[in-house]
């Protein structure tokens, strides 16, 4: 089955938490249409571009894009993005039941609201490690006042200056800001597209919930009122069932919940889903969980359940340790690695501005795309140096980081073709006392094995001993703990160039990236939309239908 989707991205003025803003949407909506396919299936996305004077990109989050590298949508690695006017057309196959995402990879132009869910059943009679009798789709995001433009200003700037905590948390975008005191032009507290979002379900009956997180900065926990949930999917993989109160949910990761509607039918009951992790400022978003024959938009008298502590970092730890791959779906890895790969993820000053870096080296993005550059072995478009495998192992973790001189870089690192690689990221101290944050890491074109959690630094003869190789999970994205370590293994097996950078769009913005290469040579020559910058234009002029008369 093709599917063929024609999508006009533009500017709206919304009022997705009750205040006037502008945000980036799909054929008029925010969050953009559901993406629903089957297992197989191929997707067909025109990409027109009205947004009159931004560009635009749009990655398919947890789609490997196995010979449809150029598809990837991500600026500068696999494509020039799309200029106002212009149309894109992006092409691959879903290839893997499961939930995944879209959303912009065009500097931080996805916190503006360009994201979308993209769900994968399975192949017609195949079935799924558990059964429910309806579903339902929840995207979680964030959501500022102010815009991208100047965020993007501000963290670059000296001095540095943050862009703080989300003014609000938007379910399937819609959150409530408090717009007491404020004229009702600009926060309007009885606006329709500010209604909580909610969602219907039979007494008796179980639903499953397909959960993602599209957020720009917040970790977020996810419950409901008086339901526990049962994990049962993450990133379009299945997971060992276990129960639990509440979900922690980083940003690009997905989740599939199951809960059954066994309490009483006299009510509605709250879904909430409040910051973790970081001390919040933004007040917990909320949406309905409607039991027929319940009014949907009835608030339930009840206070809604806060939530857990947003410093409670042994739980979530414990909830990331618990995720395991289900007992007949194991895809074992291979017992060792070919290569081992330690990032130190610090906070850094780079000519006098606030970096993040990767064993010091903050990333840049060239300005011709690394695929096109490596398909036309042009060396002068990136450091044509290997990235760095390994840091100082005298590094203290625990203090203010003190390796000022990070270097800013476009290096990559060139990987054998289908060989085996561990990656482990290692946590640290930011630039501030007594302060070390979490990273949710996303890697395009593979999904990888998560081999382990630990505290402090990792050691690689012990740690690497307590590896799980029997029944790991596989992700594409993975939360790095505070002061702690994650490791994952993946193969090298998708011919091209890969991102693999912090999913929290600052600290993207701020070189929190690396990229993979591996059998770039196989990949087929670039189509001439994914051209328009750089060095591209070369190729451009070279083609007889663009030279004029
Ligand atoms: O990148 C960041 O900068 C701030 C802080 O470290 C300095 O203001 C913060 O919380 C981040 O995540």
């Amino acid at each position: 089955v093709v599917h063929n989707l024609t999508w006009e991205i533009s500017y709206q003025y919304k009022y997705l938490d009750c205040y006037k803003k502008l945000s980036v949407a799909i054929n008029g909506m925010t969050p953009g249409p559901e993406i629903s396919a089957a297992e197989g299936d191929t997707i067909i996305v025109n990409v027109i571009n009205n947004l009159l004077m931004e560009n635009v990109a749009i990655h398919w989050h947890g789609i490997r894009q196995i010979g449809s590298q150029w598809s990837d949508g991500t600026d500068g690695v696999t494509q020039c993005a799309t200029m106002p006017g212009d149309t894109f057309t992006y092409q691959f196959v879903v290839d893997k039941a499961g939930t995944y995402m879209y959303h912009s990879h065009y500097g931080m132009q996805r916190e503006a609201g360009l994201y979308g869910m993209i769900k994968v059943s399975p192949r017609a009679g195949e079935s799924e490690p558990f059964t429910y009798d309806g579903e339902h789709s929840i995207v979680l995001s964030d959501w500022y006042h102010s815009s991208p433009y100047e965020q993007a200003t501000n963290l670059t700037s000296i001095p540095y200056q943050w862009i703080g905590e989300p003014q609000s948390l938007l379910i399937n975008g819609r959150g409530k800001y408090d717009c007491a005191n404020l004229d009702a032009t600009v926060c309007n507290a009885t606006n329709p597209e500010c209604l909580r979002s909610n969602f219907t379900v039979s007494p008796g009956l179980t639903y499953r919930l397909r959960i993602a997180s599209l957020t720009s900065l917040s970790a977020l926990s996810f419950q409901i009122e008086g339901h526990n949930m049962t994990v049962v999917e993450a990133d379009g993989n299945y997971v060992a069932p276990f129960a639990t109160q509440n979900l922690y949910i980083y940003s690009g990761e997905t989740y599939s919940v199951l809960i059954t509607a066994n309490q009483s039918s006299s009510r509605n009951y709250w879904i909430t889903t409040n910051v973790v992790s970081r001390k919040p400022a933004t007040p917990v978003g909320s949406a309905i969980l409607n039991y027929i024959p319940n009014h949907s938009g009835d608030d339930p008298s009840t206070i809604p359940p806060p939530g857990p502590l947003w410093n409670d970092t042994e739980s979530r730890k414990a909830q990331s340790a618990s995720i395991k791959a289900e007992k007949d779906h194991i895809q074992s890895p291979p017992s060792t690695s070919d290569k081992t790969i330690l990032l130190l993820n610090t906070q850094n000053t780079f000519q006098g501005r606030t970096v993040w870096s990767l064993n010091n080296v903050s990333h840049s993005l060239p300005d011709t795309p690394y695929l096109i550059a490596l398909k036309k072995n042009w060396t002068d478009v990136f450091d044509q140096a290997p990235a760095p495998e390994s840091y100082d192992q005298g590094y203290d973790i625990y203090s203010v980081a003190n390796n000022t001189n990070a270097i800013s870089s476009t290096s990559i690192y060139r990987l054998t073709f289908n060989s085996t690689v561990d990656v482990i990221l290692q946590n640290a101290n930011t630039m501030t006392k007594n302060d070390s944050e979490t990273h949710p890491w996303h890697l395009h074109g593979h999904d990888f094995w998560v081999l382990g959690y630990g505290d402090d630094k990792f050691n690689l003869s012990t740690d690497g001993q307590k590896f799980n190789l029997v029944n790991p999970i596989m992700k594409n994205t993975v939360p790095l703990h505070p002061y702690g370590w994650t490791a994952l293994r993946f193969r090298a097996d998708n011919p091209g160039v890969w991102i693999f950078h912090c999913h929290i769009e600052p600290h993207f913005l701020l070189g929190m990236t690396v990229l993979f290469e591996s059998g770039s040579e196989m990949v087929a020559d670039p189509p001439q939309q994914n051209m328009g910058c750089g060095k591209t234009k070369s190729l451009i002029m070279q083609q007889p239908s663009s030279v004029s008369p």
